[in-house]
């Protein structure tokens, strides 16, 4: 096609330069950026692309059921939105954009509790169930209100983030002396814990500084009694990687486990999300649901993570990508993408229910081009 009015965005991938183009530097530097030499970022993908598909055929798929129950709740696709810091960065509705069009596919959203709008709002836009994400504050009573206020406002469970004790190191951040607008805001937090946000320093993220300040590196494991007693929400724990933990997790009676690395944006080199799942799923023995995050860009790589045991699995930066682009009509082309390119994975490979998906469907085969990381829209 030459000239006229730009085609709409095909894939997931053709969001990231549209959102660039719309966003300051270094926002969309903290959105794209992870630790260190961002090889974790890297590896992300490249694992995805190290498993090749087993298609199998003569196979009914005239109708394909994408629908599911995660945490005992029902949802329109194995998919959701992962927790993500202050979306007022990418669009002016921030979190009521995102879950509102989560909400049209029944997709369930991870709420950061650096939401920058209010649970009661966020609820109160949201069709799909939401889950809201904790960082483990010195302020524990501060934990305490933000736990009641979810609960009250109809979350359906906690997510513990358990990867960072302190921010990786985050050199695009840093570079660009990263700090928040003064418009926008930890909205659901007090004055207390928000110092450091909105001042710049050059040469320093004001993230990093805040998290120094106020994120408590001494979480362990006998902690998450006091969590547990505070609520009735099941207890999900996000930034596990290895079996050893997923099995002292599942002892512990965790109501779930997110696979993840935090999208490369943490412990620079460990390892890809992907990679660790089927040590993680084997530690877990069905005990407890398990999800993955991280470099899902495909609907094909939605599959290959259900097929080596995830229930779901969450998106992150496609997400504010879609939001910067276009707002909510952006973040549910996104989602509505991968929806619809995994129900085609699916018809394609013979397989018209979730169940179908078991490690059978793969096999390890080269590493292909288009997954060595990051790749903008197509030529021509
Ligand atoms: C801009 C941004 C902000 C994030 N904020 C949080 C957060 O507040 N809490 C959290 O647990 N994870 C946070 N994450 C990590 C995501 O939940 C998720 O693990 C990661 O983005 C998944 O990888 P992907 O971006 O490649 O899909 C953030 C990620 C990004 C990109
Ligand atoms: C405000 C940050 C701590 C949010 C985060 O987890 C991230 O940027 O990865």
């Amino acid at each position: 096609m030459t000239g006229g009015t730009p085609a709409r965005p095909l894939t997931v991938d053709e969001y990231a330069p549209l959102a660039q183009a719309q966003l300051p530097a270094a926002t969309w530097h903290y959105v794209e950026g992870g630790a260190g030499t961002e090889s974790t970022v890297a590896a992300n993908r490249a694992a995805f692309g190290r498993f090749r598909i087993r298609p199998r055929v003569l196979v009914d798929v005239a109708q394909c059921e994408l629908s599911a129950t995660v945490l005992g709740d029902p949802v329109g696709v194995p998919l959701g939105v992962a927790p993500m810091a202050y979306h007022e960065l990418a669009c002016e509705e921030g979190e009521l954009a995102t879950v509102r069009a989560a909400g049209s596919l029944s997709a369930p959203t991870v709420v950061s509790i650096f939401a920058s709008r209010t649970f009661e709002d966020i609820a109160a836009a949201a069709a799909g169930p939401l889950w809201l994400q904790l960082y483990w504050l010195h302020r524990r009573d501060v934990l305490q209100k933000v736990v009641r206020r979810a609960e009250a406002a109809g979350f359906r469970a906690l997510v513990l983030t358990v990867d960072t004790p302190r921010l990786g190191r985050r050199l695009r951040e840093a570079r660009h002396g990263f700090h928040l607008p003064p418009h926008i805001a930890a909205r659901n937090l007090d004055g207390e814990v928000t110092g450091f946000l909105h001042d710049r320093r050059d040469g320093s993220s004001a993230l990093s500084r805040h998290a120094d300040a106020f994120i408590d590196p001494s979480l362990s494991w006998s902690d998450l009694d006091w969590l547990r007693s505070q609520t009735r929400l099941p207890l999900v724990l996000k930034g596990v990687l290895t079996a050893e933990d997923a099995a002292h997790a599942a002892e512990l009676g965790v109501d779930g486990l997110v696979v993840s690395n935090h999208g490369g944006r943490q412990l620079d080199g460990a390892t890809a999300t992907l990679d660790a799942l089927p040590e993680v799923v084997r530690a877990v023995g069905g005990r407890c649901p398990v999800f993955l995050d991280g470099g899902v860009r495909h609907g094909t790589d939605v599959l290959k993570a259900l097929a080596l045991g995830a229930q779901a699995v969450f998106v992150g930066r496609p997400v504010l990508w879609g939001l910067a682009a276009d707002g909510e009509a952006g973040a549910r082309q996104v989602l509505s993408t991968l929806r619809d390119e995994l129900e085609d994975a699916m018809a394609l490979s013979g397989c018209p229910s979730l169940k179908d998906l078991d490690p059978t469907l793969l096999a390890r085969g080269p590493a292909t081009a288009a997954h060595d990381g990051f790749h903008g829209p197509a030529e021509g």
